[in-house]
């Protein structure tokens, strides 16, 4: 078995094409969206959300069928028709270094797309190498519950408070201890964040550090 390792990418004005205008494609675009790429739909046909898209300038349609020069600069690929020899045909023609997620048989492509939860800056993502995509929607909603919504406003502190660190005239071992404390329960508590973003901009301010938490 190969095993597949997680990754994560900047996909910011990347070529992305997606083969086939499905249900599958759909939910692959509406991920992919997010990430600033490029991309192009070939497909004869598309459902009504990946028209909205297209509508909106969001995506590029080419309403046909697949040719092998409509995936020659792609950096990521994806094969998502219902027609297993058109399928096999994007996978033969599909350029040496580039990324492919066959989502119709996951072990022929080179990435697979996990399930993603993610809160604010934190992400989570999880998959069973192909064995269970129920599973691994199962274990999503899982998380989701164990995370609360706005469990992002709480990352988002503790990125606040490390590019502060990082900048701060505080002693290394001063900055891994207080790291590590920010990790504490108290620190969920709106007024604990602020006093503490407070103490640490103080800091800053003060070169010599004279600063005091309490
Ligand atoms: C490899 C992988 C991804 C990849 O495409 O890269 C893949 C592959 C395949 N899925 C298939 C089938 C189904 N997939 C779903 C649903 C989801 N599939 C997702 C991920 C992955 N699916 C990746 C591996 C994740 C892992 O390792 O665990 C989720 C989690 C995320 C997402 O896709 O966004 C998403 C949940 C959406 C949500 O959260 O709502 C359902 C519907 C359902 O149950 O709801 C069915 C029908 C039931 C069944 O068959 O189980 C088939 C057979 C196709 C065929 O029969 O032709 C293949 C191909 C193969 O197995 O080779
Ligand atoms: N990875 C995953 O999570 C899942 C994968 N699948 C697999 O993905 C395949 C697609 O599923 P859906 O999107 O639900 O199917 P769908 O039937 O909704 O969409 C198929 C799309 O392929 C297009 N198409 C057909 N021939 C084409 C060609 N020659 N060139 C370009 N586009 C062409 C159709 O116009 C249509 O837009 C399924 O056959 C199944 O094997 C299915 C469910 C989940």
């Amino acid at each position: 078995m190969t095993r597949f390792i997680p990754l994560m990418f900047d996909l910011n004005n990347k070529n992305i094409v997606i083969i086939g205008g499905g249900h599958v494609a759909e939910r692959r675009i509406r991920l992919l969206l997010e990430s600033g790429g490029k991309i192009t739909v070939t497909s004869p046909k598309i459902t009504q959300e990946i028209r909205n898209y297209w509508e909106q300038g969001k995506v590029n349609w080419l309403k046909k069928y697949f040719e092998p020069n409509d995936i020659s600069n792609a950096f990521l690929v994806i094969i998502a028709t219902n027609n297993p020899q058109v399928n096999e045909l994007v996978l033969q023609y599909a350029p040496k270094n580039t990324l492919i997620n066959d989502a119709t048989n996951a072990s022929n492509g080179n990435i697979h797309f996990p399930t993603i939860m993610n809160r604010g800056r934190l992400t989570i993502s999880v998959a069973t190498n192909g064995a269970s995509p129920k599973l691994t929607k199962q274990i999503k909603q899982q998380l989701e519950a164990t995370f609360p919504e706005n469990y992002g406003e709480y990352v988002d502190f503790l990125y606040e408070c490390r590019e502060l660190l990082k900048n701060s005239p505080l002693p290394k071992e001063e900055h891994q201890k207080l790291l590590k404390q920010l990790l504490d329960d108290d620190f969920h508590s709106k007024t604990n964040q602020q006093q503490f973003l407070s103490w640490l901009k103080n800091l800053q301010n003060n070169e010599k550090g004279q600063g005091d938490l309490n």
